[in-house]
């Protein structure tokens, strides 16, 4: 994952499998040093010829050691301090994913590569490794290394920590004795398969997990850093596939992980305060793996010219076209359009104009009076009061390390019964009591000041259980009031770190979501900073506006005024076939509301 430009979270890259002699075009942009490619296929039509953007793209003769070198090795020694390196590889069906997580015998892949490495080192620093393999079909996770046993379950623990319940975790001492699992692991996705007397081929995604438990002199827990992979299940459209009710659902809850984590990607890259881990079980699972300073990479599998392929390099692109920079300018697809949008946004001076100031004193004012209806609901919850409970969040938030010492994987067998929401499965208020060892309870016990999930989604709630319009308003009034009062210097210092895991380096601990949430309002990159100017000039409310109903679950859209049962069931099928309907106010006339309605709502001229 060699440079990720301005302070995007996840690096995108493409892999094309062989494909015929230029089906698939790669250049780079004269001048433009972050290193970025376009992609263009060459049978699209000229009239529908765009251009993709992606941070890197390999080609057919590097093969899987190359990506390995380049992008996941100089991230293994983070793995060793208690940090997370997570790769992703979608595409369409046959585009090679599973060539290049799991590879061949004379070709291995990322995962097995990596082992080796980890292997290598793990001998030196004394580190033990197991591994866990799952498999997510339908939204149910399977453990394959014990398939027998009832579904994985993903818990969370008063603490935000995602545990897996029920997912075995196996110890493995050298490369070949991990091969035989992983191989055993693939032959348990087959036999369960048959046994759902499944014609069609299966689709699902299949995930490794390589735990590294290493001790260290200084702090007294074992620091547990994890590799995962995941091979998502390969793209195919739905409506051009369907053969039958059964056949589309089942394509599109597949597709749904892709769309997913295409959402997640851009609200990480984007710097979001919502990032939409729960709507797919994937992205759940590997919520706190994808969070903080931990490293992502997404592997976007290319063949030749196909209509799928083509959808999942734009995909691709779009996440990647997120808060970069873009030099040039002869190039005109609608995702460059984009990006060189966003960069002539990300290049606003940092220091604000009188009328600008005078703008967002107004706006802010707006924002206000909006979200008032709110505050009684907000009862001893006022965020950032004065400038003395600024700097104080601040200051701490600086001092923190990053370091993981959670043991997420839950055995079946304890004792204690703690409550623990399953909310991907069964909604966020639905609870299950799991056994689970007592001297973790005092960890579990719910706390309403720990559980800031609990403070997102149910402090400023209507009597029904959903989120009040206003308290996003109020989310966004606190940012920008954070923004207004926060000097340059603090703006302008905190960078995202780009490079590889420096063990002295301080960071911000973005194992919980307190701080998560509290880095999120202040302590903002540049680019950031200058994304939360941008709403101010124009639309900012039409924006979170679209972005909530592009990711909200349906309680939560039900909480927005003129969205009901039919209306919030109607918007959650048009996301099952595409990753974001919704891109502008106009396409809500799809579900009945006309864009003069909303804007008038959002009181936007
Ligand atoms: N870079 C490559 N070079 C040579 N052969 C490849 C390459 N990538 C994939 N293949 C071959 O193409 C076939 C399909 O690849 P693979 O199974 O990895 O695709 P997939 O995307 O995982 O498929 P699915 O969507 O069905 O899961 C396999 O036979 C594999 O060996």
């Amino acid at each position: 994952m060699a440079l990720i430009e301005n302070g995007r979270r996840v690096r995108v890259i493409a892999k094309i499998k062989s494909a015929p002699e230029n089906s698939i075009s790669v250049s780079r942009p004269p001048g433009d040093a972050s290193g970025g490619v376009f992609l263009s296929f060459a049978g699209q039509s000229s009239c529908h010829q765009e251009s993709y953007r992606v941070d890197c793209c390999y080609e057919p003769e590097e093969d899987n050691s190359v990506v390995f070198s380049k992008e996941i090795e100089p991230f293994l020694s983070g793995v060793f301090l208690g940090r997370s390196v997570t790769t992703i590889a979608y595409g369409a069906r046959g585009s090679g994913k599973t060539y290049t997580i799991q590879g061949s015998e004379e070709t291995p892949g990322l995962a097995v590569l990596a082992m080796g490495e980890i292997m290598k080192r793990s001998e030196l620093t004394g580190s033990s490794v197991s591994v866990s393999v799952y498999e997510v079909h339908q939204e149910d996770i399977c453990d394959l290394l014990n398939p027998g046993k009832k579904p994985v379950s993903v818990l969370e623990d008063a603490k935000g920590s995602i545990k897996l319940k029920g997912l075995s975790q196996v110890a493995v001492n050298s490369v070949s004795e991990f091969q035989k699992l992983y191989a055993t692991g693939n032959r348990n996705i087959c036999k369960s398969a048959s046994k759902v007397g499944n014609e069609l081929p299966r689709r699902s995604h299949k995930g490794l997990i390589i735990h590294v438990t290493s001790s260290t002199q200084s702090s007294k827990a074992p620091l547990a850093g994890k590799m995962n992979f995941l091979d998502l299940a390969g793209y195919e459209d739905g409506r051009r596939e369907s053969n039958g009710g059964l056949r589309f659902a089942e394509t599109n809850r597949t597709n749904k992980a892709i769309y997913a984590l295409h959402k997640v990607v851009r609200a990480l890259n984007g710097n979001d305060i919502y990032v939409p881990f729960r709507e797919s079980k994937v992205t759940r699972m590997l919520q706190e793996s994808l969070k903080g300073s931990n490293k992502v990479l997404i592997v976007a599998c290319l063949n030749a010219f196909c209509q799928d392929s083509i959808y999942m390099a734009k995909i691709a692109s779009e996440t990647c076209s997120v808060q970069q920079f873009i030099g040039d300018s002869s190039m005109k697809s609608k995702s460059r359009r984009r990006s060189t949008a966003f960069s002539c946004k990300s290049q606003l001076p940092q220091s604000r104009s009188v009328s600008t100031q005078k703008r967002l004193s107004n706006r802010m004012h707006f924002l206000q009076k909006s979200s008032s209806k709110a505050s009684s609901a907000l009862t001893g919850k006022k965020l950032f009061n004065d400038d003395s409970q600024i700097n104080q969040i601040i200051e701490e938030s600086l001092t923190i390390t990053a370091e993981s010492t959670v043991e997420d994987i839950i055995p079946e067998k304890e004792s204690s019964n703690v409550e623990i929401t399953d909310e991907t499965k069964n909604g966020p208020k639905d609870t299950e009591n799991l056994s689970f060892n007592a001297g973790c309870l005092e960890e579990l016990t719910a706390s309403p000041e720990n559980n800031l999930d609990k403070e997102n989604y149910d402090v400023s709630i209507k009597e029904d259980g959903s989120p009040l319009l206003s308290v996003q308003l109020q989310e966004l009034s606190n940012n920008l009031k954070n923004l207004y009062y926060s000097t340059p210097s603090i703006l302008c210092n905190d960078e995202v770190p780009l490079e590889g895991f420096e063990p002295k380096t301080p960071t911000r601990d973005t194992t919980t979501e307190q701080n998560e949430r509290q880095n999120l309002f202040l302590v903002q990159s540049p680019l950031l900073a200058s994304r939360t100017c941008y709403p101010v000039t124009k639309n900012s409310l039409a924006q979170e506006y679209l972005r909530f109903i592009n990711s909200a679950s349906k309680e939560e859209l039900k909480g927005l005024k003129g969205i009901g049962e039919k209306r919030a069931s109607r918007i959650l099928a048009l996301r099952e076939t595409s990753p974001e309907p919704f891109k502008q106010l106009d396409d809500l006339k799809n579900v009945g509301l006309s864009a003069k309605q909303i804007k008038k709502m959002l009181a936007i001229k």
